[in-house]
């Protein structure tokens, strides 16, 4: 039976990230990126298109997990009649071939363990050979090949296209397991300790969430979005992924299936808010850093989205051989939204780098000249329709929030210019593009009879994201339009109070057949705007229940069905984790100010 979405678990080396089961499966992981092909592949398809599972002979669900700490190394406990063990499981953070280490540790008893380990490079669809290398069995096909190495008493053999082993464990005892995945042309890789990677890996997960600023409400589940956010940044160069996962449904058996394993400008600028917001300077500097790199060249070919290392060539294709996560098709790779015009990206970076700025982040003139020429571009665009935030694939429209967010880029401007007169810019210029965007919002997007911002100019529909209107600065909280629009959203696009991000209901706006569920980061906003309005209590009861859906290892996928209670979408999601860390700053905010 397929597990749930959120009955996995998330692990990484902040290059890369599997996913790990309830019942000991490692049912996702690329090598050697993010966004490398799979070569556990079962979540999309079944054990047949790769996985590695350790568990206690016969045992199929694990009693309970969690994480060491604040820590990434996941500990998953397993009660059997002869005794109780540990799986440790974990990716070093690394300069060299990547590693996923799992530790078997006896805690009482003596516990009979077994384990199948399915490779299948390229998402699932080529069975390497494999063969003994000593101490190893590795696997070898194509470019890739994998080592494994355990114990020297692990009784290990091939069988049908796996390699199996079997074990037994007494309490006290460890027995590891090493995987390292190496390019298939290179000599072998060199031997890590497991046991000494643990406590290194430990160590700096324990230094770097102690850096955390946050105190307020719920601080355990931010410094796990934290950490979570952390595990999505891409450390060799500072990019930031959308999710590690490729194709988890939005709705199950439906064809909105995705692939996030890329570098949106959008979902990285606001990851960067929120770790800013707790404390992480390191990271804004390097992001801003990939940027540049990202972007160089006319800003006219400014994408939405990148690869890890400011790749731009992202192109969707769809893979026939896999069926999809509870038969949801296609599963696809790349994302033709890379594309689309979306007009609030040039608001997202320009107010994340103005936030860095007042971060007290260096400023670099590369990046200032950046934000010019993006504004130029800006200056002569932010008229035309757009695909907008949501990246819909019908045709394109004067969305009200892209309109706002190009008031944002307008904005972040001004107020750098007026902070440091001695930039170069034309502060009159941006502040009058900036005055013109706000009127014509406030005339063309506001519908005067049901008091609403609506999702489009002219349109009925609303749209979540006009929740962020009082967010960003473009109008107080206390504008009567502002309150009209939370109340307008909360009756017409909530669903047992959490907030869909627009209405699916006519496929006219997004262009794609079938449902989603309510989109977490849209129930946050809510959450938000209900405190900015003033509604204190039902702003922190909304919070309280959005972080109770969080998974019993804290992790959130996009979207949630109240319906049957499960989460949906990729897993674990940027944007859920950023709403989470962003309502809790507005609630801790507003608590101490009384
Ligand atoms: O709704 C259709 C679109 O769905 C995806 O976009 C969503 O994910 C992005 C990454 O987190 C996010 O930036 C965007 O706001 C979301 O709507 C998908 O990437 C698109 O290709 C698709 O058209």
């Amino acid at each position: 039976m397929t597990q749930r979405i959120d009955d996995y678990a998330l692990i990484g080396d902040l290059q890369t990230a599997a996913l790990v089961g309830r019942d000991g499966s490692v049912d996702w992981l690329c090598l050697p990126r993010f966004d490398s092909a799979a070569c556990f592949a079962a979540i999309l398809g079944d054990e047949n298109n790769g996985h590695w599972r350790i568990a206690p002979k016969g045992a199929t669900t694990c009693a309970s997990r969690g994480y060491a700490e604040d820590s990434l190394v996941l500990e998953t406990y397993w009660e059997t009649r002869t005794g109780t063990v540990r799986v440790v499981d974990f990716m070093p953070q690394r300069d060299r071939s990547p590693d996923l280490m799992r530790i078997v540790e006896g805690i009482s008893g003596s516990v009979e363990m077994s384990a199948v380990l399915r490779l299948r490079f390229d998402y699932g669809s080529i069975v390497p050979w494999v063969r003994r290398a000593d101490d190893h069995r590795v696997a070898i096909a194509g470019p890739d090949s994998v080592w494994l190495r355990s114990e020297p008493h692990v009784k290990t053999w091939g069988q049908q296209f796996s390699t199996c082993s079997s074990f037994t464990v007494d309490a006290g005892e460890r027995v590891a397991f090493v995987l390292t995945w190496h390019p298939s042309h290179e000599p072998r890789p060199a031997l890590v300790d497991p046991y000494e990677a643990l406590e290194q890996t430990l160590a700096d997960w324990r230094e770097w969430s102690a850096r955390c600023t946050y105190e307020g409400p719920h601080r355990d589940a931010v410094v796990r979005s934290l950490i979570t956010l952390k595990a999505l940044t891409y450390a060799p160069t500072g990019g930031i992924m959308a999710a590690p996962t490729t194709s988890l449904p939005e709705e199950l058996g439906g064809v909105r299936n995705w692939d996030y394993r890329s570098c949106w400008l959008r979902d990285s600028s606001l990851t960067l808010g929120a770790l800013l917001a707790a404390g992480y300077v390191e990271e804004a500097a390097a992001w801003r850093d990939w940027l540049l790199r990202s972007v160089a060249g006319d800003p006219a070919d400014l994408q939405i989205m990148y690869g890890p290392a400011g790749e731009r060539r992202l192109p969707e294709t769809s893979l026939p051989w896999l069926r999809g996560y509870a038969d949801s098709a296609p599963v696809r790779t790349g994302n033709a939204a890379v594309d689309q015009f979306q007009l609030d990206v040039y608001g997202e970076v320009m107010d994340s780098l103005y936030r860095a700025r007042e971060a007290g982040i260096p400023p670099e003139r590369h990046a200032w000249n950046l934000q010019l020429s993006l504004l130029g571009f800006l200056e002569s665009t932010w008229r035309e329709p757009d695909e907008g935030l949501w990246e819909v694939r019908g045709p394109r429209r004067h969305f009200t929030h892209s309109k706002v967010m190009a008031w944002v880029a307008a904005d972040r401007a001004v107020r750098t210019l007026e902070s440091d007169p001695s930039l170069p810019g034309d502060a009159a210029r941006w502040r009058a593009m900036r005055d013109e965007i706000h009127a014509q919002v406030c005339a063309r997007a506001y519908d005067p009879v049901r008091n609403t911002f609506t999702q489009s100019y002219g349109s009925r529909e609303l749209d979540a994201a006009t929740l962020l209107i009082p967010r960003v600065g473009f109008l107080p909280p206390d504008d009567p339009r502002v309150v009209g629009t939370v109340d307008a959203v909360r009756a017409e696009l909530t669903q047992d109070g959490f907030v869909r991000r627009y209405s699916v209901d006519s496929g006219a706006v997004d262009g794609l057949p079938g449902q989603e569920g309510t989109f977490l980061v849209c129930s946050f906003w809510l959450a938000d705007a209900l405190r900015m309005t003033g509604r204190a209590d039902e702003a922190r009861e909304l919070f309280d229940r959005l972080v109770g859906l969080t998974s019993d290892v804290g992790l959130l996928a996009e979207e949630y069905d109240p319906a049957t209670g499960r989460q949906l979408g990729n897993f674990p999601q940027a944007f859920s984790h950023i709403g989470l860390v962003g309502t809790a700053f507005v609630l801790a905010a507003a608590e101490t100010a009384g």
